[in-house]
């Protein structure tokens, strides 16, 4: 079976505003090594990606370049570019970099778990669908509220997932659907799988991630991590 390109493309350009850090939770450090050496030590090793975008801070370029790219040997990555205001604004930096791709997988840098057999169940999934997002099913009961903060529903847990990434397509695909998008208003689009859901009605298979796949966020993510990476 012919392989299809595919391309990672690692998001490192927000300012984790909920981590109350002087450094960018991306660069802070779990392990020894920063929070963004994970991710993209399993693309740089997983034998199905051929190429790495790195998108981060325009002020980050050289720091990215230099202590990350260079020092750990992270040969896959083409470019570093800078991103945007918002997480969808970074994606698209990162799609206009990519070049001669089937497949993208878009990953944020917050998450340092993910593993090789992810990367792999995804390009099973997305060869045979164009769309899948890694999640896992939810573990608690979730609730929806009312703007008044009371309960208003309470969705079967049996079909609520708590979505992760890397979220993974077509390039095509996500490409044309982020063009058509950015036309206009994007408030509230947190991740890709919403702008294709909206954009082409394309059906989206939810692949199993990890429990393990935590995004750094907070404080306490940290000492989770730490937990983890001991385990
Ligand atoms: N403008 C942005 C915003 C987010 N991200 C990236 O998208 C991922 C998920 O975003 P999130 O966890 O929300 O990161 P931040 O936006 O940095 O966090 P916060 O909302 O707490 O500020 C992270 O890897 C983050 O670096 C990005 O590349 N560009
Ligand atoms: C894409 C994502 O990681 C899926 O859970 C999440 O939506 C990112 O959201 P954030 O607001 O940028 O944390």
């Amino acid at each position: 079976m012919e392989q299809g390109r595919c391309t990672a493309i690692v998001l490192a350009a927000g300012q984790g505003k909920r981590m109350h850090s002087k450094i960018q939770k991306q660069f802070l450090e779990i392990g020894g090594k920063p929070v963004l050496y994970y991710s993209l030590h399993c693309f740089q090793e997983s034998p199905l990606i051929q190429d790495i975008i790195l998108v981060t801070g325009e002020e980050m370029i050289s720091y990215c370049e230099q202590e990350i790219v260079k020092k750990y040997g992270f040969s896959k990555v083409r470019k570093v570019t800078a991103g945007g205001k918002e997480r969808y604004d970074s994606v698209y930096a990162g799609l206009l970099c990519c070049q001669d791709t089937d497949y993208v997988y878009i990953h944020d840098g917050a998450r340092p778990f993910i593993t090789e057999e992810m990367v792999l169940r995804g390009y099973e999934a997305v060869k045979r669908t164009n769309a899948c997002v890694m999640g896992m099913p939810s573990k608690d009961t979730v609730k929806l509220a009312d703007s008044s903060g009371y309960i208003k529903e309470t969705p079967d847990r049996k079909i609520v997932w708590n979505i992760q990434t890397p979220q993974i397509f077509s390039y095509d695909l996500i490409r044309g659907a982020y063009e058509s998008i950015r036309k206009k208003d994007m408030t509230g689009v947190t991740d890709d799988a919403m702008v294709v859901e909206q954009e082409t009605g394309t059906k989206i298979l939810l692949v199993e991630g990890s429990y393990q796949n935590i995004k750094i966020t907070t404080p306490e993510d940290l000492a989770i991590a730490e937990a983890f990476l001991r385990y």
